[in-house]
């Protein structure tokens, strides 16, 4: 998993640098622009909330998978867009690792 993700990221970032809209989609989503891909991002996010209704009413798993797989995808998109690791979000992740969301939420409401 962690693999894959890190070598999606490099493609991502020689398509950002290198990459021609006509060849490559990633490319051509830096081309038009940060609002596009935020676009994409919505519409991945609303199709797998949709996907994931659908798995809960009996329908198929591969395409909720799927959906979620275009989600991360474009979310990485917009990430390397704006200069942003994937090691932040991890760091951020092993930061929150075995500290229970509800104990994080506590701690914020102190004075
Ligand atoms: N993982 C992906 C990936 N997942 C989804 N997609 C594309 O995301 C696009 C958007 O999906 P949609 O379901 O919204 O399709 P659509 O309705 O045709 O999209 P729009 O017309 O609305 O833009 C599709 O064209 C998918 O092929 C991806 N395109 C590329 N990658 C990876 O990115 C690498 C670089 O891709 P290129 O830049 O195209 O070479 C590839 O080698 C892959 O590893």
């Amino acid at each position: 998993m962690h693999d894959i993700l890190q070598s999606l990221q490099v493609i991502l970032e020689q398509r950002k640098r290198e990459g021609e809209p006509d060849s490559s989609y990633v490319a051509s989503l830096h081309h038009q622009g940060l609002n596009k891909i935020l676009e994409k991002v919505g519409e991945e996010a609303t199709e797998a909330i949709l996907a994931a209704k659908d798995l809960d009413n009996g329908g198929n798993r591969e395409d909720l998978v799927g959906e979620v797989a275009d989600l991360w995808f474009h979310s990485m998109v917009m990430l390397s867009h704006l200069d942003v690791g994937l090691d932040e979000i991890g760091d951020c992740l092993a930061d929150r690792f075995g500290l229970s969301g509800l104990d994080e939420k506590a701690a914020r409401k102190q004075p």
